[in-house]
């Protein structure tokens, strides 16, 4: 048997008083698919990035391939044949494809190949692991599926026999997915090397033929795929077992809380995002919008929330506090937004600062400019209680919590606010199943409490899970309600933008 592409031994890495990694041993066989899980914070991507040269480990040795390497950077990694997909991908969008590919390639014999030959070994790849993309496209342009090819293409270019991807799918729509889980298996037919860090469970019994988990910083566990189950595997990630559904009572609704009418939005190239959307949201209900991402739920949830456009129409906060005034948050209405790093945290803040952000004027917080910081800081360890954030220091920078605690900070001040309607984006994105419990018990317990819900969700499961009614989103227009007890079926249909009688047509 050859030796395995990647072997850690021993791997600890520090930061400040955070063991993000603690003595890790890691054993991936080349030419397989090999999976990465734990919690939020379990120090998953401080060793990938350990492995592509982006931190040093404080101890511990790597072996490449059987020979003991040090990679001080990238480019030993590059040169090491790792190759990495980023989460946040590292493109530069006014280029075109060949560019992005050829960029930072151009140091040693690659470039010299000259751009007809780069090309025509960009469209080799793209043959050989079905990864079709307009090497003349421009980057930008593209959706984030086709983006993420170009990323990978990237990395094969520059010669990767071991390929890291962190959290890929988040992004993506499940078509989307599926195809780049083919792509996967290409890779690993041609006897490349995976590793493929993810919270969804049902892709790495689906796509990988080993799995480790990492606890607390710690590998707690390494498993065949095909010897293992999600329930072992979410226990094995929080210590407990984990309720991998939602335990939840019929709905009693109450009054209309949120009201809907006519709304239109028409972006700035004209083209209709939202088309006459009509409905309600009562309080003490929890109404999901089912959709594939792209399909105006983004734009619906901007207008509602009062931080995007509308064109025509109207939103009403039927009874709510304060309706009268134009500053949102003050009125009741929360709103987690899709998407944390655009529009849900300011990164270099502290996570105390994050605590207040939107709502600096309430007056909880200060009168006029003069902001109370004990009562700052009280909320803010108050709601890291509540939502488990880990570590629980207030005056970390957001950038410096990873991507699950990120989110459960901004869900945290959101949820915490007591808002009467909350409109709520994604609210697991990037989550591991243990918190994934807990924001799920706390969506229904808000909604026990009398609250009126509207979640936008692209997990069906999700949008299943926990909505009493299920709007369903195409192309922009609500194509119909569904109850709770619609099939998977037939709400995929809706969701391709065929409504039930027009199936015969
Ligand atoms: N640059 C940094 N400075 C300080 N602490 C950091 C830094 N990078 C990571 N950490 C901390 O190290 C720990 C491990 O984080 P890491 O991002 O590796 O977790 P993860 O398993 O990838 O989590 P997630 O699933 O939420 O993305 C966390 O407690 C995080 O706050």
């Amino acid at each position: 048997m050859s030796a395995p592409a990647i072997e850690l031994k021993g791997i600890s890495k520090s930061f400040g008083s955070v063991h993000a990694n603690r003595d890790i041993d890691l054993v991936v066989e080349k030419g397989t698919i090999h999976g990465i899980i734990g919690e939020n914070g379990a120090g998953k991507s401080t060793l990938m990035s350990i492995l592509y040269g982006f931190y040093q480990a404080d101890r511990g040795t790597i072996a490449v391939d059987g020979n003991q390497v040090q990679i001080p950077d990238s480019d030993a990694a590059i040169s090491l044949g790792i190759g990495m997909v980023h989460q946040h991908f590292m493109l530069v969008e006014p280029f075109t494809v060949l560019e992005n590919v050829m960029l930072g390639a151009e140091g040693g014999s690659l470039l010299k190949r000259g751009r007809a030959q780069a090309r025509a070994e960009l469209e080799r790849l793209e043959r050989e692991y079905e990864l079709n993309v307009d090497p003349d496209a421009i980057v930008g342009d593209l959706p984030v599926g086709l983006q993420q090819r170009v990323e990978i293409l990237k990395a094969l270019y520059r010669g990767a026999e071991i390929l890291i991807l962190d959290e890929p799918t988040g992004v993506l729509t499940p078509d989307e997915a599926d195809h780049l889980f083919r792509i996967l298996g290409q890779l690993r037919a041609q006897g490349k090397t995976v590793l493929l860090i993810t919270h969804k469970l049902r892709e790495i019994m689906a796509a990988t033929d080993a799995v480790s988990v990492m606890r607390q910083g710690e590998m707690v566990a390494s498993r065949r795929t095909a010897e293992t189950s999600v329930e072992e595997l979410a226990e094995l990630m929080v210590g407990r077992r984990v309720l991998l559904r939602v335990d939840k009572a019929p709905a009693t609704p109450g009054d209309v809380k949120l009201d809907v009418r006519g709304l239109e939005v028409v972006d700035e190239i004209g083209v209709r995002r939202v088309k006459d959307a009509n409905f309600q949201v009562r309080a003490g209900e929890i109404v999901g919008i089912a959709g594939v991402s792209g399909n105006g739920q983004s734009e619906l949830l901007e207008a509602i929330a009062g931080i995007g456009p509308i064109s025509a129409g109207e939103v009403e906060l039927v009874g709510v506090v304060g309706n009268d005034s134009a500053w949102r948050p003050r009125n009741g209405l929360g709103h987690v937004p899709e998407d944390r790093h655009r529009m849900g945290l300011v990164t270099k803040f502290t996570a105390r600062e994050n605590t207040i952000l939107g709502y600096q004027r309430n007056q909880e917080f200060g009168e006029g400019l003069m902001l109370d910081r004990g009562s700052v800081l009280d909320t803010c360890q108050k709601n890291m209680e509540a939502f488990d954030v880990r570590p629980p220091d207030p005056n970390l920078k957001a950038a410096n919590f990873s991507g699950g605690n990120q989110q459960k900070i901004v869900l945290a001040r959101e949820i915490e606010q007591d808002p009467d309607v909350l409109i709520v984006g994604q609210p697991t994105r990037g989550v591991d199943v243990g918190a994934i419990e807990a924001i799920h018990r706390r969506l229904i317990e808000l909604r026990d409490a009398g609250k009126a819900i509207l979640l936008v969700s692209v997990e069906l499961d999700e949008i299943r899970a926990l909505s009493d009614r299920i709007l369903v989103m195409f192309a922009g227009e609500i194509m119909g309600e569904v109850g709770t007890d619609a099939t998977e079926r037939e709400i995929g249909l809706l969701m391709s933008g065929v409504r039930e009688g027009e199936k015969a047509a």
